[in-house]
């Protein structure tokens, strides 16, 4: 479980950017973050993955504290979190394997993680987790032969390999074609429910917020202005939160499947 209380972020003597936020998120919960352009989205999410420092407040992961950590104790906090990005953030001259395999240098030895010999029981898992998502036939290729998509399903994975307690994805479908996009969504939002994972998604596109989550949470300067099931998300949430800002994104089109499931639950 996250629990995030009265959380403060300032950059430098600027206004507070997030400015005491309350959030708590249980279970396998997919909980859509959406604001326009500004509002924070992206400052709590690097909060949380303590890639800045929060000014003030608390956020508790299983009863972990995660404010003001540093030094190994940050380190091992976010071997904890699996991050998803917009740009999928590989690196493009390994393969997929290593690529995949790098989700585990947080828990093997400087020397393992220097000559990249990984457990067995690590390379057996990648193989599960790429077979699951679709990917496995590509495990030798180069990761920049590989399409958006599945450069994303790559780093889904990878962040699957840190046995996250946690999914954070920024924004993971903004680099990718709507069809792409929505197969995407609808992977994590299986996988939270196989995996009992709770994932928070920075989502612009409003329509599939509704479509793939079961909650959204709504920021406008720095606050939550609206925190509901996807049902409830109406004209006067959109309203509220995107007034007189920027017009949301609305394409998104029908739920797809993800279209790699298989019937063993991943553990
Ligand atoms: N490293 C930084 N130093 C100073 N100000 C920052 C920094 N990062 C973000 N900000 C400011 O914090 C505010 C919130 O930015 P943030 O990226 O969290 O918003 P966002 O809701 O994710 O926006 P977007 O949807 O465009 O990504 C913005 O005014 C931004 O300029």
């Amino acid at each position: 479980m996250l629990e995030i209380t009265n959380l403060v972020k300032r950059y430098g003597q600027n206004e507070a950017v997030l400015k005491g936020l309350d959030l708590t998120v249980e279970g396998s919960s997919v909980v859509a973050i959406v604001g326009a352009s500004g509002a924070g989205k992206s400052t709590l999410l690097r909060c949380i993955n303590g890639l800045v420092e929060s000014t003030s407040g608390s956020i508790k992961l299983n009863g972990h504290e995660l404010v003001g950590l540093r030094g190994s104790a940050l380190r091992r906090s976010r071997q904890r979190i699996g991050m998803i990005f917009q740009g999928f953030n590989l690196i493009d001259r390994l393969s997929v394997m290593e690529n995949v395999l790098s989700g585990r240098l947080g828990y093997v030895s400087f020397f393992q993680a220097l000559t990249r010999r990984f457990p067995q029981v690590d390379i057996d898992r990648a193989f599960h987790l790429m077979e699951r998502v679709g990917i496995d036939q590509y495990a030798d290729k180069r990761a920049d032969q590989l399409s958006g998509g599945e450069r994303q399903r790559v780093a889904v994975v990878r962040a699957l390999m840190q046995e996250p307690e946690i999914l954070l994805a920024d924004e993971p479908t903004a680099s990718l074609d709507p069809k792409t996009s929505q197969q995407i969504m609808s992977l994590l939002q299986s996988l939270a429910s196989e995996m009992s994972l709770p994932v928070l998604i920075n989502i612009h596109n409003v329509t599939q917020a509704r479509l793939y989550t079961d909650r959204i949470v709504g920021m406008r300067h720095g606050q939550m202005i609206f925190d509901g099931a996807p049902s409830e998300f109406d004209q006067a949430a959109l309203d509220a939160i995107y007034g007189g800002i920027e017009a949301p994104d609305e394409t998104g089109g029908e739920p797809a499947r993800d279209g790699f499931q298989t019937q063993e639950p991943v553990a």
